[in-house]
């Protein structure tokens, strides 16, 4: 990173086109505002929608695009009015790092939900620069966007809490679906899915993953602790577990049917969308009407509940399950994870990848 007191000049790993390749970009970052927190990130998950941004599935892609959503990092400098940080505290970084702090959801703490949010990657600041994300040595966030990593939780563990950990509690919390004795099903294990096991049975719940194949039902059971595996094209073994879920929390990436699963739900059951699919999911009326189920769907977590899920997996002792690669093998971990095959999130060794100046500096 270049001197604290100008603006810095940083390497980021970018996409460049819809490929989603990506390779090193020198930019600069803004200077320390007066509620700025300068970071230097030491390792950064990598989510599904870093795939789905990088390959522009949404249509709204920017780039150059350094994604990375799940950073955790050391403070390196703060400026004047920041009361919360100092240098060489360790801290996370998440899915937003604006909003307009006027409208309701602002208002009312759940800050993710502003229309006018800003997301830490592939949007505009409100300098007018485009945001950048984890997969680059530093990033300057206001402090409201970023929380203090617990002590009693590793650096790289906490990376994915800050995304895949927080989605899944703040529905269960929001719904009240946090009472020991529910029965949850998770659909699609992966990182959003693993980290939904994990949490869901620290609540005291009866978990059942639903996956697209068998190759998991071994790792759930023994590793993540759950306590039913469905094979969702086991039509056999879906019928017998109809109406036996009080909530499903949905994270497949790519369309598919909503009907086995809503089958699946008890009287006022619940199918919490998590997946961001670009095409429209359908059912027919009675599957929901004949038992009062509710199709939603929930947007990460607030601040608050950031905090919150990194204090409840440090007191349940509870832990991600990840692979931590180095920056250049980031092409190669997107290109697994898009095959669905890692356990069950990987995390980038940010700073013990050595990326400053890989690429010309900037005109
Ligand atoms: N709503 C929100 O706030 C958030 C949304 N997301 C979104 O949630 C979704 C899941 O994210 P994440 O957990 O990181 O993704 P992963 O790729 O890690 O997991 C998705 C899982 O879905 C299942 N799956 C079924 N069909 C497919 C397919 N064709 N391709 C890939 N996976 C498939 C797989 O599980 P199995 O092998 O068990 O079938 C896979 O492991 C993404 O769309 C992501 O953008 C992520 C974070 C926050
Ligand atoms: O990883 C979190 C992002 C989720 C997300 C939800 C909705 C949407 O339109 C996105 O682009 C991302």
């Amino acid at each position: 990173m270049g001197s604290l007191a100008a603006e810095k000049t940083v390497t980021g790993w970018a996409a460049r086109d819809a490929s989603g390749h990506l390779t090193p970009y020198n930019y600069t970052l803004r200077k320390t505002g007066p509620e700025d927190v300068v970071v230097k990130v030491l390792y950064c998950g990598i989510c599904h929608t870093d795939i789905h941004q990088a390959k522009n599935h949404l249509g709204a892609s920017k780039y150059p695009m350094v994604p990375g959503h799940e950073v955790v990092g050391e403070v390196v400098e703060v400026g004047p009015e920041v009361t919360k940080y100092s240098a060489g505290d360790v801290v996370g970084v998440g899915v937003i790092v604006g909003c307009c702090r006027e409208c309701h959801p602002c208002k009312a703490n759940v800050e993710q939900y502003c229309n006018k949010r800003i997301w830490s990657y592939n949007d505009v600041y409100t300098d007018g620069r485009p945001t950048q994300g984890g997969f680059a040595s530093a990033m300057v966030v206001d402090q409201k966007f970023v929380v203090k990593i617990p002590a009693g939780l590793a650096p790289e563990q906490a990376a994915p809490l800050l995304c895949a950990g927080l989605t899944v509690y703040s529905p269960l919390k929001h719904f009240g679906l946090m009472s020991p004795g529910l029965r949850g099903g998770v659909l699609g294990l992966g990182g959003v899915g693993h980290m939904g096991v994990k949490v869901a049975k620290s609540m005291g719940h009866h978990v059942t993953v639903i996956s697209s194949s068998a190759r998991k039902r071994g790792e759930a059971m023994d590793d993540l602790g759950a306590d039913a595996y469905l094979v969702s094209s086991d039509a056999a073994a879906m019928a017998a577990a109809g109406d036996s879920l009080d909530y499903i929390i949905d994270t497949v990436p790519v369309h598919h049917p909503l009907e086995p699963y809503l089958a699946l739900l008890k009287l006022d059951g619940k199918l919490i969308l998590m997946g961001v699919i670009n095409q429209p999911l359908s059912f027919i009326s009675p599957m929901v009407m004949l038992g009062r189920k509710a199709i939603t769907g929930s947007f990460i977590g607030s601040m608050a509940e950031t905090e919150e899920v990194l204090n409840f997996c440090v007191d349940k002792g509870l832990t991600s399950q990840i692979e931590v690669v180095k920056m250049d093998y980031v092409n190669q971990a997107l290109e697994r994870l898009e095959r669905n095959d890692v356990r069950y999130r990987f995390v980038v060794d940010v700073a013990g990848s050595n990326i400053d100046g890989a690429d010309a500096p900037p005109a």
